[in-house]
């Protein structure tokens, strides 16, 4: 099951590293991790898992676990053409094997497990990064192998690479196959699947039909559901499916990168193994998977894209953040949830990065300081990642369960099956055994039964050679070594450049260039459309389509391998476990996969060769003579000094640039002054240095060409022919190319046309729209001037009456207040009057008292009382008029203050109207003046117009009679 990512995750099976066990400067940022070298950490712990892999003696039940981290390196890619031509500066630099500083602040700097410049070839980069989880996945391991980086920082120059120099992918690939060559007691089925994560969605990219899988969770883990897997029988036979799938993946131009990957892939070679042959009874089969991500490039947001571009780099950057946060909780010990469902690429690498596979990270910068930030942040990440701590297990799996145990089991059945068959063919019986009575009866019974026994022959001959076929078809599945099986595997006494060692026809599924070392001029075509993604992707689909070396036509297989062309590997799309099974294919494939000793492959795989790089001439090595090959070699050295020189003169052109605008800011610095008289003596003795070789080569040319011979002139003049013609077929290739974006320059100008006739139809029936609105919206605002001049006219009316009638009140209330005064007087003089009389009155009733106390008869009495009553009614007559007058001037105050009263709430009440109104009036003046800031901005839209201003000017003087009124 090729898309099962491992065993289910386990949290307990993962720590965070002790980060204090990273000393950590806090001012200088300096992150001091333990190194690796090619033979430590990484390397060791796959040595010691190796001898108990190999171990006669079975492995206990339980797994089989060793501690050890990520394996973090860094991988600085030289500035490209581009770059140096825009002036672009160094701004984070490898300081030696294990430091990355920057160039600005040199006490910024981490450290990695290893740190590659940007002159270290691939091959370097596999040897420390790389082959360790390889060699541990063919010993039951499971690894993953990420390349991490912004776009355009290489790593699809790093994971797939060209034929100049080929990336990890087929490295890995190729490693597997010497691996299996030199462990001659196993036997190995390898199976590979491909899958690119594009927009969240996952697509099989060795089945264009697979698109939108799903991803799939069992006891196991997580898996891949209808994956296609395909068994594999030779390094070309992989790296032919790996050209076809890579035709699949979603790539295309971007700012920086010509041919941007815009999805992450995935691709996974899946491992069995078992001891050879009986041996293999009872044993448990090993079961691991490689994966080999390539990671499409994270993108600033800084960076200007539209459409498709945009939504594309909008779902990487979300994985990648997802990604982040995923390494970040792996690193934590306090973190209780890992979010790996957030994003497709975490969810698929959930076992890998839960701790249980070998992993290692390699994060690809680029130095140019305009992604100073990115590539900083890309360090952050990687240092990140160096904390997660894995306990890489050896899988392994009951017999059910293994597809080579499936297949040897087969392989056992028919075998019997056969001998059956072959014990059932009738034997001749020996004419010495019988008697010569039978001989007649048996003669008759011969001739009865001979067409009968003739046909039973043919059907078991036909029966016997299916099933022949069928064992061949099976054993060839299964990869043995050559070797004898004594000489058993020694892990690290392989010699890494022969396993390294790629022959011509697979090569030739490589791509024939490096991405960057395509035309210029044509790069610089498509970026100078700018912003138009859409324009320079069909520009450069179509150039892909007739470019001779196009991406398309490197990744087609140049020469089809016959014994493992995809269309003799029939496959069929499994579900879960059960991989194709190819069905196919001749004899002929089986010498292949059973990578036979005389077998050319094998020649090439055993053969040791002194110089790696030797293997990208390999196939010109045959025909060009040697003298001519070192002549050439020579000049190419020295034109790779020219070249190294000019790229450094021009990176001192631009420094010195810089410095010279720094000299113009502060003359008086005498320090830049120096540093230019410097630059300039340098950049004089290197030019002197560039012409030296100029000259050097053309001596070199004129000697080499009295050097050569007649045959080696006629071979360089054929090489020539052939660049010519190749340059030839560029140029139509080109010339096509310009036709093309001449044809389509003529089409966007027949449209931008068609659109600058539309929106001037627009514009028109905009101002159309906009004189018709603003006619009636004019007269809606002078209807409700109108309105609102009456209805204050009408307020105001209403507010002066008001204000008469308050007056007209204040004047009532103050005269009854007077008169309430004089009132108020009044009662006060009736009161002091009516003291006085009561005073009198008491005065008058003392002697009337004497007198009845001296008087002695009752008629006497009665007669004096009604004297004295008489004379009581005399002397109160008067009084009683008065408090008469008094009641009544107390009746008439008391309605005096009541209407008092009731003129004071009516005032009141009138004021509170007035305030109303007043409050009434303010607001209706703002929603007029809110009006007039409409009308003004609608005639400021439309232009003066007339008879806007005409309304206002009327509407003013309205306003102004109004304000005047
Ligand atoms: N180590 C290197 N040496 C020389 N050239 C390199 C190196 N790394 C990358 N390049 C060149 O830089 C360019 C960009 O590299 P590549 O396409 O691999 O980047 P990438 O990270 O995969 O980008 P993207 O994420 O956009 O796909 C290519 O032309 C490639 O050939």
């Amino acid at each position: 099951m090729a898309s099962r990512q491992g065993s289910k995750s386990r949290k307990a099976g993962l720590k965070g590293a002790d980060s204090t066990a990273s000393s950590t400067t806090s001012s200088s940022k300096l992150y001091q991790e333990t190194s690796i070298d090619g033979h430590s950490s990484p390397a060791s712990s796959s040595a010691q898992s190796k001898q108990q892999f190999f171990s006669p003696d079975p492995l206990p039940q339980t797994a089989q676990r060793s501690k050890e981290n990520v394996t973090v390196t860094v991988r600085f890619r030289p500035l490209s053409p581009r770059e140096i031509r825009q002036g672009e500066e160094v701004a984070w630099y490898a300081d030696g094997e294990t430091i990355v500083r920057n160039e600005h602040n040199p006490t910024i700097a981490y450290a990695y497990d290893r740190v590659f410049g940007p002159t270290t070839t691939t091959r370097n980069v596999y040897d420390i990064a790389a082959h360790h989880v390889v060699n541990g996945a063919m010993e039951g391991i499971n690894g993953t192998i990420f390349a991490y980086g912004v776009t355009s920082s290489g790593k699809t120059h790093t994971m797939h690479g060209d034929q100049r120099s080929p990336g990890i992918i087929p490295l890995a690939v190729k490693d597997a196959f010497s691996i299996i060559q030199e462990t001659p007691n196993r036997e190995f089925l390898l199976r590979i699947s491909y899958m690119e994560i594009y927009n969240e969605v996952v697509n099989d990219l060795l089945n264009p039909a697979g698109h939108n899988l799903r991803i799939r969770e069992d006891k196991q883990g997580t898996f891949v559901e209808g994956i296609k897997e395909e068994v594999v029988l030779s390094p070309a036979h992989a790296l032919s499916l790996i050209a076809a799938g890579e035709e699949q993946r979603h790539v295309g131009s971007t700012n920086f990168n010509l041919l941007s990957s815009r999805s992450h892939t995935i691709f996974t070679l899946t491992i069995e193994s078992s001891p050879l042959g009986d041996k293999s009874k009872g044993e448990a089969v090993h079961l691991s998977q490689l994966n080999l991500v390539d990671l499409a490039g994270s993108e600033s947001s800084k960076v200007e894209t539209s459409g498709v571009r945009r939504k594309e780099g909008s779902y990487i950057n979300k994985s990648l953040l997802t990604l982040g946060t995923v390494i970040s909780k792996l690193t934590d010990v306090r973190a209780s949830h890992v979010p790996y469902r957030d994003s497709k690429l975490t969810r698929i690498l959930q076992s890998s990065l839960s701790g249980h596979d070998r992993v290692s990270l390699i994060c690809t910068v680029t130095p140019a300081s305009s992604s100073s930030e990115e590539t900083h942040n890309t360090l952050k990440f990687a240092h990140r990642a160096k904390h997660i701590e894995i306990q890489a297990e050896q899988n392994k799996i009951i017999d059910e369960k293994s597809l080579i145990k499936k297949y040897q089991r087969e392989i056992r059945q028919l075998k019997e099956e056969l001998e059956q068959l072959k014990q059932e063919i009738v034997p001749v019986p020996q004419l010495k055994d019988i008697g010569a009575d039978d001989i007649v009866l048996l003669k008759q019974k011969l001739e009865d039964g001979q067409v009968k026994l003739q046909s039973r022959l043919e059907e078991e001959e036909e029966a016997k050679a299916a099933l022949l076929s069928r064992i061949q078809r099976l054993t060839k599945l299964i990869l043995v070594s050559t070797k004898n099986p004594q000489a058993s595997r020694l892990p690290h006494r392989f010699n890494p450049r022969r396993r390294h060692s790629f022959g011509e026809e697979e090569l030739a599924y490589l791509p024939y260039k490096r991405r960057d070392m395509m035309d210029d001029e044509q790069l610089d075509l498509y970026v100078s459309v700018e912003g138009n993604h859409e324009i320079r992707d069909n520009a450069y689909r179509e150039e892909k389509k007739t470019r001779k070396h196009g991406l398309l036509n490197w990744l087609k297989p140049k020469k089809r391998d016959h014994s493992s062309s995809a269309s003799d590997q029939s496959s069929v799309v499994k579900s879960n476990s059960t991989p194709s099974t190819p069905q196919g294919g001749g004899s002929h494939l089986h010498t292949e996969s059973r990578l036979s000793e005389g077998s050319p492959l094998m020649e090439q795989l055993s053969e040791p060769r002194e110089d790696r790089e030797a293997l990208e001439d390999s196939s010109h090595e045959m025909e060009i003579p040697e003298t001519s090959n070192k002549m050439s070699d020579e000049l190419d050295l020295l034109r790779e000094q020219k070249k190294i020189l000019s790229e450094e003169a021009a990176l001192q052109l631009s420094s010195l640039k810089r410095m010279s605008d720094e000299a113009a800011k502060s003359p008086q610095n005498e320090e830049i002054n120096e540093e230019i008289k410097v630059l300039n003596d340098d950049i004089k003795a290197k030019n002197d240095q560039i012409a030296t070789l100029e000259r050097q080569i053309m001596d070199f040319v004129m000697t080499s060409h009295e050097a050569l011979d007649k045959s080696d002139i006629m071979q360089a003049v054929a090489e020539l022919r052939d660049q010519l013609n190749e340059k030839s077929f560029e140029l139509e290739v080109k010339a096509a190319d310009n036709r093309i974006i001449q044809q389509t320059l003529n089409e966007k100008t027949c449209e931008c046309e068609v659109l600058q006739e539309e929106v001037a139809n627009l514009k028109q029936q905009l101002s159309e729209a906009l004189e018709l609105a603003q006619g009636t919206k004019i007269k809606e605002l002078k209807q409700d001037a109108k309105e609102l001049s009456e209805s204050k006219e009408q307020l105001e009316l209403r507010n002066r009456k008001l204000a008469e009638e308050s007056s007209y009140a204040k004047g009532l209330a103050s005269a009854a207040a007077v008169e309430l005064k004089a009132l108020s007087e009044e009662v006060a003089k009736l009161m002091n009057q009516n003291e006085r009389l009561a005073a009198e009155l008491a005065t008058q009733k003392s002697p009337i008292a004497q007198r009845n106390k001296t008087g002695t008869t009752t008629n006497v009495r009665n007669n004096g009382r009604r004297e004295s009553l008489a004379k009581r009614q005399e002397h109160d007559s008067p009084s009683m008029e008065l408090k008469r007058e008094l009641r009544m001037s107390k009746e008439r105050e008391l309605s005096y203050e009541a209407a008092l009263g009731e003129k004071e709430q009516r005032e009141a009440e009138l004021e509170r109207i007035l305030e109303e109104t007043k409050q009434r009036e303010a607001y209706l003046e703002n929603e007029l003046a809110n009006m007039w800031v409409l009308v003004s901005k609608l005639r400021r839209s439309q232009g003066a117009d007339s008879e806007i201003s005409d309304s206002i000017s009327e509407t003013r003087q309205t306003e102004q009679t109004e304000g005047s009124f």
